[in-house]
């Protein structure tokens, strides 16, 4: 059985409207209007049980309305949708004891009392054993380093090292099923990351499917094989990221390294490469070729010049999936 089953979901939220002034705000007293956003329109996907799976989109994509829907603390306005067997909206105690939505832009634990305290209330309210409690606590302390923050208060930490506890927080009950939205927001390098490995770790040592939203794409290059791309609330694409790569690259970029000393007349390099911009380097050029054309170009520098080294690079996934959002901008807005 599938851990996530997803189906024609839609979000409308109901927006009320009304323009500036006096008299726009006295009459609104009287008759609302409401504007209809439509956040996810007819969404469906399947996830396997211990997938990966990168869950991306511009701002305003529609990528937490549907996490939202999926742990249970949004209703869909229309749609299905089952986790681990469940229907998230009914907010089954057996379901929310199974997974965890973790939001890198919110605080999940208590301000003022020490990290160990908020966990205390977790336990009691997924109503953990102590023994699995003090277990947990141990072994996630020790992936995420909390040892020296567990007795602080939660206002006294970093970022970085809040959202570690935060983490560890929402796993004490050993979820099946995760959600992160953005879990590495606004933290430095190091800390992307070392969040990045635990989320990998836990995978694997937990077997749990997890679905992440990050405008890291080192982060979704890390963690995930699968990528569920959504633009304007509608899905754009599901399948392997290399997949995502390979149809939305544009261009390729040829890398060449040249045998030593060798004089590289302009002129003869511009007709190798059909006029295109080249970026010299020391001991070479790179230049980008359409995805088509890349092996005659090659072929041609190749026989053309006294090559020592020759590479073709995909561009990287950033500049792809920007490709990919312009192209459905356009169709989206210019009808
Ligand atoms: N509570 C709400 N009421 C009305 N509109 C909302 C509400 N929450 C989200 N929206 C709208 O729904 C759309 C989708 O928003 P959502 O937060 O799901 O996008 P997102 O992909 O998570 O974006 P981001 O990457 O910026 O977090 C946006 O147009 C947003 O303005």
């Amino acid at each position: 059985m599938s851990a996530i089953t997803v189906d024609r979901l839609h979000k409308t939220y109901l927006v009320p409207e009304r323009e500036g002034g006096l008299r726009a705000a006295v009459g609104a007293l009287v008759r609302r209007r409401r504007r209809e956003v439509h956040a996810v329109t007819d969404v469906g996907f399947t996830i396997e049980p211990g997938e990966v799976v990168g869950f991306l989109g511009p701002n305003g994509a529609g990528k937490t309305t549907t996490l939202k829907m999926l742990s249970g603390l949004l209703h869909p306005t229309s749609g299905t949708a089952s986790v681990l067997g469940h229907v998230p909206w009914e907010r089954d105690r057996r379901y929310l004891g199974q997974m965890a939505l973790i939001m890198g832009q919110r605080n999940q634990l208590q301000w003022d009392i020490p990290v160990l305290d908020s966990y205390r209330l977790n336990q009691a309210v997924f109503r953990i054993p102590d023994a699995d409690f003090k277990a947990r606590v141990a072994e996630l302390s020790e992936l995420l380093a909390l040892e020296e923050l567990l007795r602080k208060p939660v206002r006294n930490l970093s970022l970085g090292e809040r959202m570690k506890c935060e983490i560890a927080g929402s796993l004490l009950h050993a979820p099946q099923v995760l959600f992160l939205d953005e879990p590495t927001i606004g933290l430095d390098v190091a800390m992307q990351r070392r969040i990045r490995s635990f989320v990998a770790e836990y995978n694997r040592r937990t077997g749990a499917c997890v679905m992440l939203t990050s405008h890291y794409m080192a982060d979704v290059e890390a963690l995930c094989r699968r990528v569920i791309v959504i633009h304007h609330g509608r899905l754009l694409f599901d399948g392997a990221l290399e997949e995502l790569v390979h149809r939305f690259a544009g261009d390729k970029t040829i890398n060449v390294e040249l045998a030593d000393e060798h004089p590289l007349d302009p002129a003869t390099l511009g007709a190798l490469v059909d006029g295109r911009a080249v970026e010299r380097s020391a001991t070479g050029f790179s230049v980008r070729v359409p995805k088509a054309e890349t092996p005659r170009v090659a072929a041609r520098l190749l026989a053309g010049l006294p090559v020592s080294d020759l590479v073709i690079e995909e561009p990287p996934i950033e500049s792809v999936i920007e490709q990919v959002f312009e192209a459905t901008s356009v169709e989206v807005d210019g009808g």
